[in-house]
């Protein structure tokens, strides 16, 4: 057995000391290490797998404590730490103090940006390239190379081709690593995909030697491609491609190459490494690459919970029936009894639930890729021509639609519905992807409708409302969780435009304080009860049901009779439904000192279970209890002063 690698590895300067023929067996302990590691905690797993080889390739060639690399989305990027003196915080991988699942920069210099949306890599490295070359002095190129690593599917979204577009003009070194490993997390969509099926790596040197001979005969003479053909090597002068449509986004384009092979990838990467010219390496790995079972369902690898292995048999976790499980079942019987309905995702379907409505209506569901501004304008085209269109997209991801929201949705008054997963904190992925703003963007709009589901009856009332309401767009938000196991009874009941349901009476006509949960925070302030009545406090609950419109015939009743409101959600406080709540009770002349605001505070919180994250802000069964027992005591003193409102109980 040789001696261990990866243990020596304390940062790329160590890397840098092996010889290229130990570089496989470094390849090996990595993905080792990750696959271990993520059977045990979940994560990206076949995402990881794939790059390990083109990451240990560009720190060996690269020196990125100067240079600058780039990640587009970041869920690749496990190697990268574990080649950045990292391997110590693999054990905590996406917990609290452990290693982020994500570039971090306060985790590493060698992170630049905490990322985890797609498209973001080449703008931010553009960004770089032009400060670093402000910053050399004005005396042209800075002497740092700068590197962005993208894949296939991201690639083609509008931001990335946005970030090309710019970078094409750049008069230095400027380096795109495509890495294509012809997956998205399902199957990449759009026409590109099958451009870049089409695009075949070569298989032999000599394959690649002939090519590059037919390359420089069609090559325009004078022109920069010529330049660098005769300054490179044989290796380069091989791997020069002439037609790949990058081109025309002003890059050289060299490749495609075998991400797996280090004695293509480590020349061709030293010969590129310093040309003055925006250059796009395309680069064929295989997602999963290393074990049978992910490269056979990278689908399913991408983003595992836990795992088990014994021999060739792989379980992953069942974690109990999700809210996307809910909706997709739900949306079943709603396409089934209305042919109009249609449902899109923006490459999230297995997230969404929406991988089964492909399955069984496929003329009437369509997954447009990662571009979710695309989606959701061809939502508002769905509507406009007479469609009822189901957007289902990570809360997260719906930020990247806001103006389309705004412009095509909302301003044209168009009835498409926006189904929100993941909305609130999502556990391991941290804080790039917790759903915390989407009430807040979207009640800006006149005449849209927001809605929370707390189980599933709730959400499938809500949906159920969603199919009729013609008047305008509708939004609908459920998180990263299980449905409750003991459902609500009145859920059952149908949603009604702004009106809120009482989960809970009050025990008498005076009660200390009503709850105003929206969404799955129903069921945790149902939980904080038995913690209230042990005080001896009386509380009634409802499940609010609507940010927008608010029920404001609920909370005049409340308020006038001098209960205390407590408005809870799994959102930011800023701009929330309690603040929802609190601009309606103003704007009707109400006394709304009355109302309290308890929500997610405005701090960004890293990666954890989502369980602890609820717990860290308060917001599960003994914070609501917590908050509600100081919520009532401050209540006591200023209700003595209000005219017309007792503090006993009759
Ligand atoms: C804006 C945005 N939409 C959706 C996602 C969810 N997402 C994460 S990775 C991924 C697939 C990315 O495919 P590709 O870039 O080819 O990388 P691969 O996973 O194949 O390595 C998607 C859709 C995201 N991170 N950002
Ligand atoms: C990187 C990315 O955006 C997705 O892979 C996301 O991390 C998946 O999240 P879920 O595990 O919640 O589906
Ligand atoms: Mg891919």
């Amino acid at each position: 057995m040789p001696e261990a690698l990866l243990p020596t590895i304390h940062g790329p300067r160590d890397l840098k000391k092996l010889a290229p023929d130990q570089l496989p067996q470094l390849a090996s302990e990595i993905r080792h290490e990750i696959c271990e590691q993520v059977s045990k905690t979940g994560g990206h797993l076949a995402p990881n797998l794939g790059v390990v080889e083109l990451t240990i390739a560009l720190h060996y060639v690269f020196d990125f404590g100067h240079d600058r690399l780039l990640f587009d989305v970041g869920h690749q990027c496990y190697p990268h730490k574990l080649l950045t003196g990292r391997l110590g915080l693999l054990d905590k991988l996406r917990q609290k103090d452990g290693m982020s699942g994500f570039p971090e920069p306060k985790e590493s210099e060698f992170d630049l940006f905490s990322v985890g949306h797609a498209g973001t890599a080449i703008s931010t490295a553009v960004g770089m390239a032009r400060g670093d070359d402000v910053l050399a002095g004005g005396k042209g190129e800075s002497d740092r190379s700068v590197v962005s690593l993208i894949g296939d599917a991201s690639i083609v979204n509008g931001l990335a081709l946005e970030g090309l577009n710019n970078a094409g003009t750049l008069h230095r070194q400027f380096l795109t690593v495509l890495n294509d490993n012809g997956m998205s997390i399902s199957q990449p969509q759009g026409a590109m995909a099958g451009y870049f099926d089409r695009v075949r790596v070569s298989p032999t040197y000599h394959d690649l030697k002939r090519r590059g001979k037919e390359v420089l005969d069609r090559i325009p003479g004078g022109s920069i491609l010529e330049e660098v053909y005769h300054r490179g090597g044989e290796m380069l002068k091989a791997m020069i491609s002439d037609g790949h449509m990058f081109e025309h986004f002003g890059h050289i384009c060299i490749g495609p190459v075998d991400g797996h092979d280090f004695p293509t990838l480590i020349p061709t990467l030293a010969e590129i490494k310093d040309i003055d010219r925006p250059v796009l390496l395309h680069v064929k790995t295989i997602k999963g690459k290393g074990y049978e079972f992910a490269e056979g369902d990278a689908t399913k690898f991408h983003s595992p919970k836990p795992f088990k292995r014994e021999g060739c048999r792989v379980e992953i976790d069942s974690g109990g029936r999700s809210f996307t499980a809910a909706y997709a079942d739900a949306m079943l019987d709603v396409m089934a009894n209305d042919e109009k309905v249609y449902a899109v995702t923006a490459a999230m379907g297995p997230g969404t639930g929406v991988d089964k409505l492909i399955e069984k209506f496929p003329e009437r569901t369509l997954d447009t890729g990662i571009c979710e501004s695309h989606a959701m304008d061809m939502c508002a085209g769905l509507a406009k021509s007479g469609l009822k269109p189901f957007f289902a997209v990570y809360s997260t991801f719906s930020q990247r639609a806001l103006d389309q929201v705004f412009q095509e949705v909302a301003l044209q008054g168009l009835p498409v519905r926006v189904c929100m997963d993941r909305a609130g904190y999502v556990g391991g992925d941290g804080a790039v992807h917790h759903g915390f703003m989407d009430i807040a963007m979207f009640r800006t709009f006149p005449d849209v409708v927001l809605m929370a589901a707390s189980d599933e009856d709730s959400l499938r009332g809500a949906l159920a409302f969603m199919r009729d309401h013609d008047a305008g767009a509708s939004f609908l938000r459920y998180p990263r969780a299980n449905v409750a196991e003991q459902p609500v009874e009145e859920n059952t009941t149908p949603f009604e435009l702004g009106k809120a349901v009482c989960i809970q009476p009050a025990k008498t006509d005076k009660p200390d304080l009503a709850i105003l949960a929206y969404g799955t925070t129903v069921i945790d302030a149902r939980s904080a009860l038995p913690m209230l009545r042990e005080h001896e406090l009386d509380v009634a609950i409802y499940d609010a049901r609507f940010a927008k419109p608010v029920d404001i015939a609920l909370v005049t009743t409340l308020l006038e009779a001098g209960t205390p409101i407590l408005t809870v959600e799994d959102h930011l406080v800023d701009g929330g439904f309690g603040s929802a709540v609190l601009e309606a009770a103003n704007a009707a002349s109400l006394d709304t000192r009355l109302i309290h605001r308890h929500g997610m505070p405005a701090t960004w919180v890293g990666p954890d279970s989502r369980t602890n994250q609820l717990a860290g802000a308060n917001l599960d069964a003994a914070g609501i209890a917590q908050r509600a027992r100081s919520v009532i005591q401050s209540a006591k003193s200023l209700r003595a002063t209000m005219p017309g409102v007792s503090v006993e109980r009759g």
